[in-house]
Formats: C-alpha cells, structure tokens, sequence
C-alpha cells in the first residue's frame, strides 16, 4: 500500500481519514498542518508538520487536500504542489457512495458517504460531494466545487470552477452556476446564476456580488 497525507487537521479532514480507511487503499502516513502543532494527533494519526515535510519524505507519493473552504483548499494544493510536483492528488470515494456508469471524478475530489454521481456526470479536480449530495447524469463541475449535504441537481447541470452549493440546496436540470458563485442554503435555483454571486431562496435570486476567496463557511 502506499502512503498518503492529508492536509488538514478538522473536522473535514476527520471524515476524509474514515473514507481512507474504509476504502483500504492508501495508508494514511499522517496529517500536515500549517496552524496546529506537528506532534499533535487526530484519530491517531501524527501531524508531521506543513507542506514543507513533503520535502524531506520521498515514501509518500499521495496527498488530499482535507479543507472544507474551495479557496482555502486551492491555495493549499498550489502550496503543496510548488513543494513536491511529482506528488498525486488523491481522490477518495466512500463505499457507500455510488458512482453510475460513465461517470468520472477528478484527482484529489472527495465523494463522501451516501453522496451519488450520476450517469455520465463529471466531478472535477479538488471537488467535494458531501454526505447525501448528488450531481445528477450528465452533469459536470468544473474543479475546487463544493455540493454540501443534501445538496442535488438535476440532469444536465453546469458548475463553474470555486462554486459552493450550500447545504440543502436544489439546483433544476440544465441550468448553470457561475465560477466563485455561493447558492445559499436551501435554496431553489430555477435559471441559470452568473459567476461571482450569492444567490438563495425559493426560487432563487441573487442577493449580491461576491468576490474570489471571500469567506462563505
Ligand atoms: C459538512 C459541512 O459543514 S458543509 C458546509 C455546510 N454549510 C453551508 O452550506 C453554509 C451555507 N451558508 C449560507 O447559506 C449562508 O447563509 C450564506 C453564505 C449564503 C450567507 O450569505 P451572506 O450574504 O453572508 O448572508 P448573511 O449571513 O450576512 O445574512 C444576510 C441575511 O440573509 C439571510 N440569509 C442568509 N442566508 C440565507 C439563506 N440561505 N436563505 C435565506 N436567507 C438567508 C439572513 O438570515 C440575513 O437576514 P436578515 O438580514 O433578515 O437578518
């Protein structure tokens, strides 16, 4: 088996460390930090330090982002990736997930317990598909996309890059979310939302102009 790291110490990173286990693929070599101590454990598992420590440990050769915020974990994996280029981004699907036919995830995206990928739909890089959440067929994110729990959408769905689709939210089949655009929770989107906006309610309507690596969470 080979060994991995993930980056992150909370509580997004707590549920990427059961998925790893459960799937039985990678070993989990440790978590790396850059706010909480080295030395510090989450299930177990050490904190070995930054980004930095990849330098000096050339048996991993795996890493997931573990930061629930899409701006955060983008910064995080260009930080990574200027310290060890030849590293893989890692994705992790829970057994409990389902993934149809034809559909593809990309490196380093999460798809967590009871989360469902539809026929022929497409999860980019650094995506994560909480608990219950689905990206019906035919859909595609672009990369650094969120679908909080219980999030849906219908068939045919288009979801710009850094786009967060809040807990709960709905989202009807062929319509397009813009990059960097946050759908507020339980919302009901009906037509298609520019980028850079937060849009919620039922239906939904945009509320306001948002800007790239503004704090949704
Ligand atoms: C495993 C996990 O934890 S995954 C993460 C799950 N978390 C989420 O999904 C969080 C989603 N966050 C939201 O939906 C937030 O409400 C945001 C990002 C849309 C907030 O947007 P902001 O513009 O910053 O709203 P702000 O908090 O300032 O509230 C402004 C007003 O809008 C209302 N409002 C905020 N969000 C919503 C919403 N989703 N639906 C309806 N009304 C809302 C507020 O109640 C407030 O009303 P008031 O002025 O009458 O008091």
């Amino acid at each position: 088996m080979e060994n991995l790291v993930i980056f992150g110490a909370g509580g997004h990173a707590k549920s990427i460390i059961d998925i790893v286990e459960r799937s039985g693929i990678w070993r989990i070599a440790g978590l790396l930090d850059g706010i909480k101590a080295a030395g510090t454990r989450v299930y177990g598992y050490e904190i070995l330090g930054d980004q930095n420590y990849l330098a000096q440990d050339p048996s991993i050769t795996g890493v997931i982002v573990g930061i629930g915020d899409n701006w955060l974990r983008a910064r995080a994996a260009e930080a990574i990736r200027s310290v060890r280029s030849d590293c893989r981004f890692v994705s992790a699907v829970h057994p409990h997930a389902s993934v149809a036919k034809g559909a593809t995830i990309g490196d380093g995206s999460v798809i967590m317990a009871g989360a469902v990928v539809g026929s022929d739909a497409v999860v980019g890089e650094h995506c994560v598909l909480y608990t219950l959440s689905s990206l019906d067929h035919d859909s595609a994110t672009e990369n650094f996309v969120s679908l909080a729990p219980h999030a849906a959408t219908g068939g045919n769905v288009r979801i710009g890059s850094f786009a967060a689709i809040s807990i709960g939210a709905r989202i009807i089949h062929s319509t397009s979310i813009g990059e960097h655009t946050v759908i507020g929770a339980g919302a009901t989107v009906l037509t298609d939302i520019d980028g850079y906006c937060i849009a919620y309610g039922t239906p939904a309507r945009v509320i306001r102009k948002r800007t790239a690596g503004e704090r949704y969470l």
